[in-house]
């Protein structure tokens, strides 16, 4: 994983995957249109000739999927600012199998706006999402330090509100475009902490056809323990470093069945048809209690894999050809 960020902030970027995501596909999304999760899905090609379906939160977005209501869906997964997006990873970790088919990310920028005429002065709480509130709690504190925070289930649905007429909050934290598609006033601008804040957002799907391998590919897994002993995170981690397998995202998160049991959620470099991936899914097979393979997918930046020597897949067959030999008596 890499400590300190080195590259400048990426423009919005998108990859398509060659998937059984086809012109008629229902994609989901977390509405009402406005919303970052809505960006996410305009700047995923194929989703422009599909059928977008929005709902109120990523759970609600996951059960139709499973369900078979929709075929895909677009869901925050990761911000720079905040981390993980906790919904998402324990939607994803259990319940009927998914999987990941591709990702976007998003440059997140937010704006202060409300129903035309309002002075910021009369601003006294504030709506907007929890992860867009964390992610301006800095400006508020120093503009806005008596506004009450006032939570609503995404940032257009604050803003979308706001032209309803008067609700609990004069102000809503969301994206320039969703001030604009409601005919809100831009009180303040650039009001993250962060001004290169960035969401990754992951397009979800059943189960299919795996996306092509494009040698610059992420695999996400949940790795479960068969028990908690010292070392036991470090054997885990060992079948990634012994095969020169870099990790982009590691986090742990409650298995939620008792205090202190933990579930580690991982990215990493490279496909599940990467020679040097699939042997160490097969080692963590062998320790694990359970691995759930949530898809390998091409990564967005189109950042390939270093592939450290001795790690590309010719070696792998060289050492299973060398192996096969031994066992059938022709060394
Ligand atoms: O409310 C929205 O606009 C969303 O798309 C959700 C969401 C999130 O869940 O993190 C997406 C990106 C931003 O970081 C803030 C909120």
């Amino acid at each position: 994983m890499r400590g300190r960020p080195d590259s400048p902030r990426p423009s919005l970027s998108r990859v398509t995957a060659s998937t059984s995501l086809t012109p008629t596909t229902r994609y989901g999304f977390l509405g009402p249109e406005g919303t970052f999760t809505s960006m996410a899905l305009d700047a995923w090609g194929p989703s422009a000739q599909g059928e977008r379906v929005t709902f109120g939160s990523v759970d609600a977005a996951l059960t139709a999927l499973r369900s078979g209501a929709i075929d895909a869906a677009m869901v925050p997964i990761e911000n720079s600012v905040e981390g993980g997006v906790s919904a998402t990873l324990d939607a994803l970790a259990s319940g009927d199998p998914l999987v990941v088919v591709g990702e976007v990310l998003v440059p997140v920028t937010f704006v202060l706006a409300a129903a035309p005429g309002t002075t910021r002065d009369a601003v006294r709480a504030v709506g907007t999402h929890s992860h867009a509130w964390a992610q301006v709690r800095g400006w508020i504190g120093e503009n806005l330090p008596d506004a009450v925070y006032v939570p609503t289930l995404s940032t257009a649905s604050a803003a979308e509100a706001l032209e309803q007429g008067p609700q609990p909050f004069e102000a809503a934290v969301c994206a320039p475009a969703a001030a604009r598609l409601h005919g809100l006033d831009v009180l303040a601008e650039g009001i993250g902490d962060m001004q290169a804040a960035v969401t990754r957002f992951v397009l979800v799907a059943r189960p299919g056809v795996v996306p092509e391998r494009t040698g610059a590919d992420k695999t996400t897994v949940v790795l479960f323990q068969r028990d908690d002993h010292a070392g036991g995170l470090l054997a885990l981690l060992e079948q990634f470093a012994a095969r020169g397998i870099n990790m982009t995202r590691l986090e742990s998160r409650p298995t939620k069945e008792s205090m202190g049991s933990y579930c580690f959620s991982i990215d990493l470099e490279g496909h599940v048809l990467d020679e040097r991936v699939g042997e160490a899914l097969m080692g963590l097979k062998r320790i694990c209690s359970e691995v759930r393979f949530l898809g390998s997918y091409p990564r967005a930046d189109r950042q390939r894999a270093t592939i450290a020597p001795l790690t590309a897949d010719e070696d792998f067959s060289a050492a299973r050809a060398w192996l096969t030999g031994l066992r059938t008596g022709r060394p």
